[in-house]
Parts: structure tokens; sequence; C-alpha cells
């Protein structure tokens, strides 16, 4: 057997509300939850989360426009399908097992059907809701609704999986890996926080970072959370966390925007945000805000991945 070789890339869940999506998501990422913090109309993709293996690594990317079909007619649709969509290597398309193929997935079969050459991989979820019977006829419908909307090839794969007992998780995680590109891996292990709640902490910074200036920096910000750690030497009734945190802008005079004259705004943007931190995690915390500057970065989630994110 020839050694195989080591695959990375970005892959977006998509399915009708309820699909089981971020179960899903959770089930595969495990504990680590993903950091970033940016604005999905303009970064196109949020990461929910990275799946490290061996052999591969799954960087889990959110995608908006699916979410809210109805709000979004014709052309419009479709082009921010395809938009957001397009830099993503594969999708996996979520139906659950316990409700027959409806139309609200052939509206986003017909809306994927536009994708040219993207691997999508229908997820047959919650498969722990049904019989082995019913299991293996909603199998045979969602392959034909693939080979309905795509043609004759159908689905790149079709696969069971349930989120809550753990059937076939892995094989999920084996079935994308097989359809990510050859590329060394795009995150080091282990640089993600195995806080939840730093999503939120990111939002926070972010939120606090816009104010009153969304005009000038409409598109321009990401926030990294780096580390949510303790502070050694506290005691239990008097804890301190360090809060470390980047924002990257694209320019220096976005740079100078959000830092203010003489730093006076960054140190608002930080008493604010460590406000709202701390109502958060229920602790006092030491906020220390870093602006960076990374051109173009939310161009390509790639371009992310090369500038440190
Ligand atoms: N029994 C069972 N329930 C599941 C499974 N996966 C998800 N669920 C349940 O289905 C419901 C919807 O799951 P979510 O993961 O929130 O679905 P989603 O697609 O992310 O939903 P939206 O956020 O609305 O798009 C929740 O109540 C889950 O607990 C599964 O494998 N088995």
């Amino acid at each position: 057997m020839s050694t195989q070789q080591y695959r990375a890339g970005f892959i977006s869940l998509v399915g009708r509300p309820n699909a089981g999506k971020s179960t899903l998501t959770n089930a595969l990422v495990g504990h680590k939850v993903a950091i970033t913090s940016a604005k999905p109309q303009t970064t196109r993709h949020t990461i929910r989360g990275i799946v490290h293996r061996e052999d591969a690594q799954l960087i889990l990317v959110d995608t908006p426009g699916l979410h809210r079909p109805r709000t979004l007619l014709g052309q419009r649709l479709n082009d921010l399908v395809a938009d957001t969509l397009a830099e993503v290597d594969a999708i996996g398309f979520c139906l659950p097992a316990n409700e027959q193929v409806g139309p609200g997935d052939r509206f986003i079969s017909a809306q994927l059907a536009r994708l040219q050459r993207k691997p999508i991989i229908a997820v047959v979820t919650k498969a722990d809701l049904v019989s082995k019977e019913a299991l293996a006829r909603q199998l045979l419908s969602v392959t034909e609704l693939g080979r309905e909307v795509l043609g004759a090839d159908g689905w790149a794969d079709v696969v069971p999986v349930s989120a809550v007992d753990g059937y076939q998780v892995s094989t999920v995680a084996d079935v994308f890996a097989s359809h990510m590109p050859e590329s060394p891996p795009l995150y080091p292990d282990g640089e993600l926080t195995d806080e939840p709640e730093a999503v939120m902490v990111a939002e926070l910074v972010r939120e606090a970072a816009l104010e009153g200036v969304r005009d000038e920096l409409p598109h321009s910000l990401a926030v990294v959370v780096e580390e949510i750690v303790p502070r050694e030497g506290r005691s239990d009734d008097n804890p301190l966390l360090d809060v470390r945190v980047n924002l990257y802008v694209e320019r220096p005079s976005q740079k100078a925007i959000i830092i203010g004259k003489g730093g006076a705004r960054l140190r608002e943007v930080g008493t604010t945000a460590r406000k709202g931190i701390e109502a958060l995690l229920g602790t006092r915390v030491y906020l220390d805000l870093h602006v960076k500057i990374a051109k173009d970065w939310q161009r390509d989630p790639r371009q992310l991945v090369k500038l440190g994110f």
C-alpha cells in the first residue's frame, strides 16, 4: 500500500433547520471549539471547529445563506450560495433519518446542484431514531434525490450517522477526509482553546471595537481569541482570567482608527469588552488586546491560515 497523503481542507454542513448540523459538528470536533469571530456576510465563513486526525484535518465552517432561504429570493440567493460555498472543498448535506425528504431538502439540493464539481456528501443524521429498515429506506430516498438533482452520479457519498450515540461519526470524518485536497495541516493541533466561551468573547471584543466606527471599518475586522487562562497564584474565591485577543485589520489607517489618539480608543474598547466578558464568564478578567495588520485576510480562508489565524 502506498503511503497516504495528508489531506486538509474546508467543509460546510448545510441542511434545513433542525437537521442536526450543530450536533454533528460537535460530535466530530469533540470539545474543541474554534475561536474566530468574523462577520459572516463579509468573511463568508465562521469556523465552527477543527477535526484533527492522523491523516487529515477538517475545518468545519458555517455558510450563511442556506439558513434563511425564505428571506432571500431568486438570483440573490443563488449568487450568495454559490459565493459562500465556492471556497469550501466539500459540502456535507444533512438530512434527518426520521423525516421524509421534503420541499426544504429539495430546495437546498437545487441550490447545491448549481455548484460545479464540488463534492457533496449526503449525511443522513439521527440514525438512532429509526429502525434499520427505515434507515435503509431513507438512504434510498436520499440517494434518489441526489440522482434527481445532480444527474446519474448523484452525491459523492451517502453516509448514515448518529451524533447522539456516536454511530458512524468517525466514518463521516473518514468520508469527509477522503474528499479533501492533499495539503499539509492548515492549523497546528492544540492551537485552539477548549473554551466554547471564546466564540462569545471574540464577539464581545468585535462589537466593542466596531462601536462608533462601523462606517469606517465596515468589513475589515477579524477578532481571534489567543488564550483564556486562569492567572496563577490566585485564590479560588478571587480568581482572575487572562484573556489575550488579537484584532486583525487590513491597513495601517484602520489600525489607527481602532487604537485612537494615544491609545485612548483601544482602552475604551478594552473597558467595554471586559465588562461584557466579566458578565459572561462571571469572573474578573484581565483583557489584553493587540491590533495587527493582515492584508486582504477576508478574501480566502486559506489566507487566514497563512496569516497565522
Ligand atoms: N436522536 C438524535 N437527535 C439528534 C441527533 N442530532 C441532532 N439531534 C437533535 O435534533 C435537534 C436539532 O439538532 P441541531 O444540531 O441543533 O440541528 P441544526 O441543523 O444545527 O439546526 P439549526 O441550527 O436550526 O439549523 C436537536 O434537538 C438535537 O438534539 C442525533 O444524532 N440523534
